[in-house]
């Protein structure tokens, strides 16, 4: 090959900083996409940069994906920012690679796969119910992304950590949200910097999750509790042949707390930009009203989802999946070359970073014809989704496992707000990634009461 074993072209930029301002920037301003095909025009589909301080290669398109994501674990491994590591802790799926990522993973998905998690529907559903009740009822504005937010934190702690609500909870949720601003900050840990905050609130967040661990220990002991009862008894519960527990303590906290993480801002971005969808989209709204009726009127006053229920609604599931391909909450995100690898002719020397980008696919009218029109039907026929194309949850051995939950928690979300309630947008349409998608102000909206025929 004529390009053998030569290093992709492009800059590394200014040594530390590298191209990480003028990404984020585009992040910020929403023209990453553009940002990365004046790249591509400039480059080449294969090109170097330097981003979070290490050299990096941008790899996009349906054999990136596949290079990315289903490549062996000895080759690849997963790679985090830094703070990551620091502030989550070194047991986190994300941190962890084979045969460990494999084990933890497992467990966790024992628990989050589709078959064990129908039975948690009804669940899912009272947290829904109750949210309406206190911040939609009577209300005439509503800004949707931050109550959602409270209801993917109220979901994930009913279901994932049995956490009940109370002052305990509460101080959970502000050590929590102090250790995601501490994410997203400059890593320099001196007093006073949400840096030093982040980690620092993260040492209580799990100190109380720890604490939580041990009274569902206890209350398994004494056969006060069903193993099934939440995630964090489950894995608890769980022992090997020898009758040693297949997750350790802290493994289980890091994971459970890695669980809240990857699924609260994620799950309430995709619920916002729906609703926001059916604001713009008056027929695809009244496409989706139609089918949640059917599913309303076949219940009793009270009566909660149920499995069958959500099998269901597909066109609504395929109005999701039509937002996550539009608006993918996560933009992309990094993979570390563990030895010298060759993709596309070039040559990705060890540990360099690879860096994949999902709207490059979501957004390529190869694969989705007419990528800017929001066309829920396109994905009418499965097999017109071309194979590693649609990557909001990644995929292979390190996909979100997350995606069956997120899937409940939508679909429920929208059945009983789309059934109730008519919004209109009442600010400006625009959104932003910092770096996670978010609409600029919210999303305010106007509500009332949908006024059944
Ligand atoms: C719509 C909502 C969600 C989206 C768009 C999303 C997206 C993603 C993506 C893109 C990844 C990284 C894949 C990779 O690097 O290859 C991921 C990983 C992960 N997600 Fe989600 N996620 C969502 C909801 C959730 C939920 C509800 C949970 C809670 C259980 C969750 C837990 C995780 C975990 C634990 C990982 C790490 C997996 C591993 O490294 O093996 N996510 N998610």
């Amino acid at each position: 090959r004529r390009y053998s074993k030569r290093i992709p072209p492009g800059s590394l930029g200014i040594p530390l900083i590298g191209q990480s301002l003028g990404f984020l920037r585009a992040l910020h301003n929403n023209t990453a996409e553009k940002w990365l095909e004046d790249r591509i025009r400039k480059y080449g589909p294969v090109s170097k940069l330097s981003i979070l301080g290490k050299p990096t290669v941008f790899i996009h398109g349906q054999a990136a994906n596949k290079f990315v994501f289903h490549n062996n674990s000895s080759i690849l491994a997963n790679q985090q920012p830094e703070s990551f590591a620091k502030i989550l802790g070194d047991r986190n799926l994300m941190e962890v690679s084979a045969p460990d990522h494999k084990r933890i993973r497992e467990a966790l998905v024992s628990f989050l796969k589709p078959e064990s998690l129908k039975q948690y529907i009804g669940k899912a559903d009272e947290e829904v119910r109750k949210h309406i009740e206190i911040y939609w009822k009577g209300k005439q504005t509503v800004t949707v992304l931050p109550v959602m937010k409270i209801l993917t934190f109220d979901i994930i702690c009913s279901l994932l950590f049995g956490f009940e609500q109370g002052k305990q909870r509460d101080q959970f949720l502000y050590s929590f949200q102090e250790m995601l601003n501490g994410f997203w900050a400059v890593p320099i840990n001196l007093p006073f910097t949400q840096y030093n905050r982040g980690l620092r609130e993260s040492v209580r967040a799990q100190k109380l999750v720890k604490e939580l661990v041990h009274e569902k220990r206890v209350l398994l002991e004494k056969k006060g509790a069903s193993p099934r009862q939440d995630l964090i008894t489950f894995l608890v519960s769980m022992h090997d042949e020898d009758g040693k527990p297949v997750l350790t303590d802290k493994e289980i906290v890091q994971n459970v707390v890695l669980s809240l993480l990857g699924g609260y801002e994620t799950s309430a971005t995709v619920i916002t930009f729906i609703i926001r969808q059916l604001a713009n989209e008056p027929t695809v709204c009244a496409a989706v009203l139609q089918e949640q009726q059917e599913i309303a009127k076949s219940k009793a006053s009270g009566e909660s989802l149920t499995w069958e229920d959500l099998a269901k609604m597909k066109y609504t599931w395929r109005v999701v999946m039509e937002t996550m391909r539009m608006f993918p909450p996560i933009f992309g995100g990094f993979r570390k070359a563990l030895t010298d690898i060759e993709f596309d002719g070039y040559l990705i020397p060890k540990g360099w970073q690879i860096f994949w980008a999902a709207p490059m696919t979501h957004m390529d009218s190869s694969l989705f014809p007419e990528p800017s029109k929001f066309d829920p039907n396109r994905f009418e026929k499965q097999a017109s989704v071309p194979p590693h194309s649609l990557i909001p949850f990644g995929g292979g051995p390190r996909m979100c496992p997350g995606n069956e939950l997120a899937r409940i928690e939508t679909l429920v979300a929208i059945h009983y707000l789309v059934t109730r309630y008519e919004w209109k947008l009442c600010a400006d349409n625009l959104f932003s990634r910092d770096p996670m998608l978010k609409p600029t102000q919210g999303l305010p909206i106007k509500v009332w009461p949908r006024e059944l025929a």
